[in-house]
């Protein structure tokens, strides 16, 4: 349904187009706020006297640089698409969307406020005992349900088609897979990480490895991803669990989404004193074992591939997956480390020199990660590794 052609929403007309389309009286008073703090788009969080909604707008251009980085408003249609998807197949972890306009770039969608964005919590200490174990699902289901095994080639291959998104792919791959290891403008590093830095530009083995995994995601198209399923992206409590922000969606590498919630979380680890890091270590060792579970009962339960039963195949994919997400996942702690989106578990850590000292380990674990990720097949491999890098 179109309701007019694009005008960015100021909180005024934000609250006129929720009257307009009957979701709240004409009558009723309504506060509304824009809370946006990501890097990309604006976020109205209405107000009623007995429901809440969220309006979420893309912008012509990409909010954390300005107007002179105009990115396609596309994007909003792919997010609604992705989470009406991710509804069908993950109803538990995705918000429920009301109402959806291409043309104003607009989702509306349920109100998460009384979640917190797992982000934040987990800088501030919260553990979240089941986001792990939410995550994983969440992973395992928008994943394989939307693969080659669950939809067959001829209705994948269609579906694929409508998740091009080319200028959002664009950015993850100048972000994630190319920018940090040259001298690139994007680059945001702090002076003391210089000489890290420039050993990460002169290392041509990195380099090579980096380049493997860009053509892995620039060619794999395997299933449905989220596409930046960071920390961020999460809202949670100690019971509930929801992933947000899909605007990244695309067809990808089956590793992509879980190797970006496990980063995230081990440079969460990276910021707590190591009495506070048993936690993350575990969601990291369960978010694995829930994804293999749960791919594995999807494979099992409906799978149109002849080879399914073929001895050794899914326990060749899985080892597979594992190990292309060992690789995205040390690319991403290094470019949240040194590339244009950083995070605030490092960034936030007040003390320069602990700080500093965070972000090299950020940068040599990450590295190791993307070198050996042919050595790890497991996630108490990956974690113990990461102890020895600490
Ligand atoms: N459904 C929601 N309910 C409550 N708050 C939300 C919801 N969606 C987004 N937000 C708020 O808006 C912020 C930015 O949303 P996000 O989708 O991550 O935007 P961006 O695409 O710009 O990164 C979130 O960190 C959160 O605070
Ligand atoms: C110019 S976009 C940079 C960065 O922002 C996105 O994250 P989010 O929208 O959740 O803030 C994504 O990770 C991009 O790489």
């Amino acid at each position: 349904m179109t309701m007019s052609s694009y005008e960015s929403l100021t909180t005024e007309s934000a609250v006129s187009l929720v009257k307009k389309l009957g979701l709240f009286a004409q009558s009723e008073s309504l506060s509304c706020q824009e809370i946006g703090d990501g890097n990309l788009n604006y976020v109205f969080h209405i107000i009623g006297k007995e429901k809440s909604v969220i309006v979420k707008q893309a912008l012509p251009y990409a909010k954390v640089v300005g107007e002179s980085w105009p990115l396609t408003l596309e994007r909003a249609d792919i997010e609604n698409r992705a989470l009406r998807l991710q509804g069908k197949y993950a109803p538990d972890y995705t918000p429920k969307v009301y109402y959806s306009d291409k043309d104003l770039a607009i989702t509306i969608m349920e109100d998460l406020s009384h979640l917190e964005i797992a982000r934040t919590g987990l800088i501030n200490g919260e553990d979240y005992p089941l986001i792990a174990e939410h995550t994983g699902e969440f992973i395992a289901r928008t994943l394989y349900s939307t693969s080659d095994f669950a939809m067959g080639p001829q209705e994948k291959k269609k579906l694929q088609n409508t998740f091009c998104n080319p200028e959002l792919c664009d950015i993850t791959e100048g972000l994630v897979f190319t920018d940090p290891f040259f001298d690139a403008d994007t680059n945001d590093f702090e002076e003391g990480l210089r000489s890290d830095v420039e050993k990460i530009w002169q290392d041509t083995a990195l380099k090579l490895h980096a380049a493997q995994l860009k053509r892995l995601f620039l060619t794999s198209g395997d299933a449905l991803l989220h596409g930046d399923l960071h920390t961020g992206s999460i809202f949670a409590s100690a019971r509930e669990t929801k992933v947000i922000d899909p605007e990244f969606a695309f067809y990808g590498p089956f590793g992509f989404d879980i190797a970006h919630f496990t980063a995230n979380l081990f440079m969460n680890a990276l910021s707590r004193p190591e009495s506070r890091r048993e936690p993350v270590y575990a969601h990291i060792a369960t978010v694995w074992d829930v994804f293999n579970r749960e791919f594995t009962r999807l494979w099992k339960e409906d799978n149109k591939e002849a080879f399914a039963r073929t001895e050794g195949y899914l326990k060749w994919l899985l080892a597979d997956i594992f190990e292309q997400a060992t690789g995205f996942m040390g690319l991403e702690m290094i470019r949240r480390t040194i590339g244009l989106a950083h995070v605030k578990d490092l960034d936030g850590i007040a003390d320069t020199e602990t700080r500093l000292e965070a972000k090299r380990r950020s940068l040599s674990i990450g590295a190791r990660f993307v070198k050996e990720r042919r050595q790890f097949s497991t996630a108490d491999e990956l974690v113990e590794a990461f102890k020895e890098g600490l």
